[in-house]
Parts: C-alpha cells; structure tokens; sequence
C-alpha cells in the first residue's frame, strides 16, 4: 500500500511521526517503549532517551497500550486523562506476519483552540456528572467507583478484571489487603457495578464501635427497648442497607458475640431489632473487608469457623503497594494533582529522584501511607516541585535505615506529627487556617496537637 508513495516514503513518515501535531507511540509486546515522538515527549516532560526502554506504564498516566498489545483489540477514540487533561486516544495493535507484535498509539488534539474548547466542555460535563454522583451518594452511600482506583499494574488490573465479572451477582466477598491498599475503594466499586447500585451502600467499621454498641448499631433497637434507648427507637443498619450492600469493614476485629448474631442473620436473612419479638426481612449483599489473616484468628479463636465459610465464598485480594511498583510514580503524580488542586497550591510535579525513592521504598502503609506523605510535601514544597527535602524526616536518608524495625502506627504518626508542625509554622500558629491548609475539621485537628502536646 505505501508503494504509492514510494517516492518521498520516509519523509512522509517522518513528516507524520515528527511534525503532525499529535503524540505518536509505538511499542513492544510486552508493553515497552520503542518509539516516543518530539511532541509526545515534550508533553510528557521526558526526553526519548528516557523513555525508550522503559515500560508504557511507567512513562503515560492511565495508559492502556500495553493491553492492547497483549490482547490485540483495538481501542478508538478513547478518553483518556493524561497530565490534568482529557485527551482522545486510539491505540491499534501492530501484526507482523499474522502474529501480534506490538501496538501504536496516538494522543489528538492536545493543544489546538479546538480541544481546548472541548476539553472545557468535557470537563463541565464531567463536573455535571460528578455532581450527580454526590447526589446519588447522599442517597446510597458509594462514592467511588472503578475508574478512581488509579493504575495499571498487572495485578492491579487484574482484580479490576475480577471485580468487572463478580460485582453484578450477589455474591458474598471478602475483600483482604494490608491496611491501606484500597480496600474500600474496591467495595464501593462492587456496589456501583451491582444491580444493588441505586440502592443504599452503608458502612460499619466493626474496629471503631464500641463492642457494647455495635449490636445496636447492627440490628437497631425498638423504642424504649432499654434505658437510654431513643424514643422514636433505631434503625439498625441491616435495615438501612436493605436492597443494598453492607459493607463490614475491619470485621477481623468483630466481638465474639457479634459474629454469632451476624451468622444468625446471614443464614435466615432476618434480623430482629433489640427489643422486638419480630423478625424481619431483609435482603442485603455482604461485603467484608480485613487486613488481619482470619485463618490465623480462627486458630487463636477469634474469630469463628462458620462466618469464616459465609463470608469467604469468593476472595479478593488487594496487592500491597510494594507488590506493584509500576503503579507508585501514577498514583504519585495523580495524588500531587489531587491534593494540590483541593488545598489550592501551585505543586505540579515531583524530582526524578523523589519518584526513584517512591519506587523502592516499602511503603508499609500503602497507598495511604503515600497519601499522607504527598500531602505532607505539597504544603512544604517551596516552588512547583516536590524535592527531597520535602519529605518528612523518616524518608530522609538517616531517617529512614532508622524506620526500618518500627510499626506501621509509629511511622504514620511521625509522618502526621511532621505535617500539623510544619503547616503550624506556615500559618505562624493559626489553628484554624492549619486545619484548613490540611483539609481536616477543627475539632479533629486540636485533638491532634492536644495528642502530639504541640
Ligand atoms: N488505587 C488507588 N487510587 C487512588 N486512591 C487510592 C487507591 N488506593 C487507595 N487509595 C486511597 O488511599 C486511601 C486508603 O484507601 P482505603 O481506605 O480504601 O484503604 P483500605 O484498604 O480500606 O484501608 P484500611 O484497611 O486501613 O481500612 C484512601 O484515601 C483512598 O482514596
């Protein structure tokens, strides 16, 4: 087909690949870059050199090229949010000999008038929709959905791939991870992704309820039922998440007692408010989350056996962070963005050797862990970029190798010492504006410094 134009091929070639105003990709089977052209480069603020070699993912946020040519499906017109912007992508597998060696990729209309008045368009639209999707959790509870669940590591993708498939159905699942990993993320989504979606998603945190609470909490009480119980009486919230989903987060840590009223209620799908003699129906779909092993608690009887085998029907594992390194520079840049957009600073970007200290440290908190670490560094940051001195003291390179044999909890807190100090500087001691600098509510800030004695 290019014989016709056989004549001037490769400066056409060139002219396409070098001088088009479009960004051109082409890489490997296996997801590494062979071609990255000037404005592609530019846009991402690397050099070629840089790029090629390395793995798609870990030079283009939200990339989907390396599944394209692993599954040789081609992908047009996609949107993709690339770099604060949403671009149309197409991505198209490459054969060589009837075999699928690669795919290419091409990014339109990055910096036209045009795109610009469609990307303004595009953004009010996802702004419109974003809006609907408050309302909707004021009526149902879920907030997130697949597509907030950043990155594109192969283990990452493949429990989305899982969660695509088992969300629809009914199914108990249980959701294990490491403290952290997103755990919650992923119910919401299973909700969302269910028929269950317009209906109420709650919550019960079974760590955080007092243990002579949490039957109450559960299964709510009849008016009168004891003393100090409310007139009107309390739904419990199996009833409120009826026709929906409730999600048992932490449920390693679920009284004895509370387990065999759980079980109870899985088995007959009733429950029976405290104080009442009536049983009543519900439907809910359970989804259960832990970072605990509960084989391990079932061994120091903890936790019983048979709401083991209710809860356990299908697993879902949630891979630590240091599991899927690919996915530390994304979220990273994708937090920067987040966290700098919400507290209004100017931060866009963070040294090459910050993000190179991001991808081998062991991150024992996860994503959370890099949250609270970024939202840390953008209020410190001095100009656009994170620097290393930006990071709180236990990333510093005498901190660290001293961080390496204490808990988690002690690292987090030093992480959130560091930041209420410094931001406390930052506004010369204003509480108030501390708290806002750091988006958190007044009352919990001045437990915080009443905590750290500041
Ligand atoms: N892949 C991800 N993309 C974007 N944000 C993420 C991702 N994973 C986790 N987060 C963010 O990290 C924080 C922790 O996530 P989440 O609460 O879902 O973790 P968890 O596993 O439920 O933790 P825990 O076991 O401590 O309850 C949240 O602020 C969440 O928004």
């Amino acid at each position: 087909m290019l014989s016709a134009i056989r004549e001037y091929k490769e400066e056409i070639i060139e002219t396409v690949f070098e001088k088009s105003h479009f960004c051109f990709v082409a890489i490997d089977k296996q997801g590494f870059i062979t071609y990255l052209n000037e404005n592609y480069c530019q846009f991402l603020g690397v050099t070629r050199q840089e790029a090629v070699g390395q793995h798609v993912t870990a030079i283009i946020e939200n990339t989907r090229m390396h599944i394209v040519a692993e599954t040789g499906q081609e992908e047009i017109a996609d949107l993709q949010y690339i770099r604060e912007n949403h671009m149309i992508a197409n991505r198209i597998p490459v054969f060589s000999g009837g075999h699928l060696v690669g795919a290419v990729g091409t990014v339109l209309y990055r910096d036209t008038k045009e795109w610009m008045k469609m990307n303004t368009h595009i953004k009010d639209l996802l702004l419109e929709i974003e809006n609907y999707r408050k309302q909707l959790h004021e009526a149902n509870g879920a907030t997130y959905s697949l597509h907030d669940i950043v990155g594109s590591s192969p283990k990452l993708l493949e429990v989305k791939e899982k969660v695509k498939k088992i969300a629809p159905g009914d199914v108990t699942i249980l959701l294990q991870g490491e403290s952290g990993t997103g755990k919650e993320l992923f119910a919401h989504s299973i909700h969302q992704l269910s028929e269950r979606h317009t209906k109420p998603f709650v919550k019960v945190n079974c760590a955080a309820i007092p243990e002579g609470l949490l039957e109450t909490e559960l299964f709510g009480y009849t008016p009168g039922a004891f003393t100090g119980a409310k007139k009107e009486g309390k739904q419990g919230k199996f009833q409120l998440a009826d026709g929906g989903t409730l999600f048992l987060d932490e449920i390693g840590d679920m009284p004895l007692n509370a387990q065999v009223k759980i079980l109870r209620v899985l088995q007959e799908g009733e429950v029976e408010r405290i104080g009442s003699e009536h049983a009543q129906k519900v439907d809910v779909r359970i989804i259960a989350a832990t970072n605990q092993s509960l084989e391990k608690l079932i061994e120091q009887q903890r936790f019983r056996e048979d709401l083991y085998y209710r809860i356990n029907v299908l697993q879902l594992k949630i891979p630590a962070l240091r599991e899927r390194p690919e996915d530390i520079r994304v979220l990273a840049m994708y937090l920067i963005h987040k966290i700098a957009h919400r507290s209004g600073q100017r931060v866009m970007d963070a040294d090459p050797d910050v993000l190179a200290f991001f991808q081998g440290y062991e991150w024992p908190g996860n994503v959370r862990e890099l949250e609270n670490v970024i939202e840390s560094a953008v209020h410190l940051a001095n100009g656009e970029t994170i620097t290393m001195d930006d990071l709180p003291d236990q990333m510093q390179p005498d901190g660290y190798a001293e961080n390496q044999n204490r808990s988690l909890q002690d690292i987090l807190e030093k992480a959130e010492l560091q930041a209420i100090k410094q931001t406390l500087k930052k506004t010369n001691g204003n509480k108030q504006k501390a708290a806002k600098l750091l988006d958190i509510g007044k009352s919990s800030f001045y437990e915080k410094v009443k905590k750290y004695g500041l």
